[in-house]
């Protein structure tokens, strides 16, 4: 899978981790992908998180990405670790360009129509919309999005199921991600599964 395209195809909704315990990875990835949510973006928040990610993709069927990656040095971390896409909350020509020279599906964050220019400008047209609601939401992504046909977006940050197929609905938006499968704490694989489940049945 070399185009962040058919990552964000893949379900509606990419849940976003951020995960503490290592032990946790198997059974969360487990419930996400059963519930219908085969893509995975584990942020590089937590001091385990290349951990998790190796753990991750012992997982049939899982598609396992890292997040929150900011710098070269941390794609290089992410894609030893064996991470299938990146994603960053924001977008530099550094790690634009180490993402496309390592050829893997990159979703750069963008909150607005200089950020959009710069991934244009490396050759990207797929992009993270970050963070989505605080940046003006819906309202906010339709008219930066207006004078960019080519490019679609992920929006993030401040998602929740009842405001997702809003998102959704919209022209420019391939998926989006979130946080709200997986609360904090020892994983409950029943709910994170049926949470999964109903998010992966989201439509616009
Ligand atoms: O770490 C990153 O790079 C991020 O993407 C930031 C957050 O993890 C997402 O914004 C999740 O947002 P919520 O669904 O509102 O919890």
């Amino acid at each position: 899978m070399s185009n962040p395209e058919a990552v964000m195809k893949l379900a509606p909704v990419i849940p976003v981790l951020v995960i503490n315990d290592v032990a946790y990875a198997v059974p969360i990835a487990q419930a996400l992908v059963a519930g219908g949510l085969p893509a995975l973006e584990v942020t590089l928040r937590t001091p385990c998180a290349l951990d998790v990610i190796r753990a991750m993709k012992q997982v049939p069927g899982a598609v396992v990405g890292a997040g929150t990656v900011l710098n070269p040095r941390d794609l290089d971390a992410a894609l030893e670790a064996g991470a299938e896409f990146i994603v960053s909350p924001g977008l530099t020509a550094d790690l634009g360009k180490a993402a496309i020279a390592a050829g893997v599906p990159f979703l750069p964050g963008t909150a607005n129509a200089s950020d959009i220019m710069l991934g244009l400008d490396l050759g990207l047209t797929r992009f993270k919309f970050f963070p989505a609601e605080a940046s003006g939401g819906i309202k906010a992504l339709s008219a930066i999005a207006a004078p960019f046909g080519m490019a679609k977006f992920c929006p993030t940050g401040g998602i929740t199921p009842e405001t997702a197929p809003n998102w959704l609905a919209l022209d420019a938006v391939l998926c989006v991600g979130g946080s709200w499968m997986i609360p904090k704490g020892e994983p409950d694989v029943a709910k994170i599964e049926a949470a999964a489940r109903q998010a992966a049945g989201l439509r616009g």
